[in-house]
């Protein structure tokens, strides 16, 4: 056998770095990365429900009340580093999410769908700005009549990674450019006062 013959890859080599599992290891390897730092022994890392879920849950590290009508802030003892070129965006469960269920109770209250929906329960705030690596704090408002209790261990809101643009400038002008919306919006598209006011506008 000649010496100078260019080395040949071992079948099973080759067909490694197609099989899903090597596909998989790439793919995560080049994955951007939420980096978390636990705060404190009641901090939980951040989860996906679901492989396609657009934001992981965020868990409260302590038991807190929500008064009436009130607000109140809610630390997960987490900090983090997002992706590069991102920004955090806290935001509600979706409603069909088993929210508000206490890890201990979990397997009692899996099946239950959507407390923040029932219990009127809503997020504000929820801007993380990328170079925040403070506790991450969840603001939620309680616009029911009732107290709200969170127990710690529960899921509060999800975080969403949005990409966004961060090397804008800012001009001043006299016009902008036209376009077909213009100035219609609140409700433009699709209730019968606007249908009214477009025709207005027609004659
Ligand atoms: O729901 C929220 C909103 C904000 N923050 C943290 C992350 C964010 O980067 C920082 C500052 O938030 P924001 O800029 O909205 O608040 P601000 O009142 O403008 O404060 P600052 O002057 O510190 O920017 O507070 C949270 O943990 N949860």
């Amino acid at each position: 056998m000649s010496t100078n013959s260019p080395k040949k890859r071992p079948l099973e080599e080759i067909n490694d770095d197609n099989s899903p599992k090597a596909k998989k290891q790439k793919t995560q390897n080049s994955a951007p990365v939420l980096y978390v730092q636990k705060l404190s022994e009641d901090a939980q890392t951040p989860t996906k429900g679901s492989k396609m879920a657009a934001g992981y849950d965020l868990f409260s590290a302590k038991e807190e009340t929500v008064a009436a009508h009130g607000k109140a802030l809610i630390k997960t003892d987490i900090a983090i580093q997002l992706p590069e070129g991102c920004y955090g965006r806290i935001g509600m469960l979706h409603k069909e999410n088993p929210s508000f269920i206490t890890q201990k109770k979990k397997k009692k209250l899996a099946p239950r769908s959507g407390l923040a929906w029932k219990n009127h329960i809503a997020t504000g705030g929820g801007v993380i700005d990328g170079d925040y690596r403070g506790n991450v704090g969840v603001i939620l408002f309680n616009h029911s009549d009732e107290p709200f209790k969170v127990a710690k261990g529960t899921r509060i809101a999800q975080l969403i990674l949005e990409k966004y643009v961060h090397d804008s400038v800012v001009k001043v002008v006299d016009s902008l450019n036209e376009s077909a919306r213009g100035e219609n919006g609140f409700g433009s598209t699709g209730t019968d006062s606007t249908i009214t006011l477009h025709d207005k506008k027609r004659e």
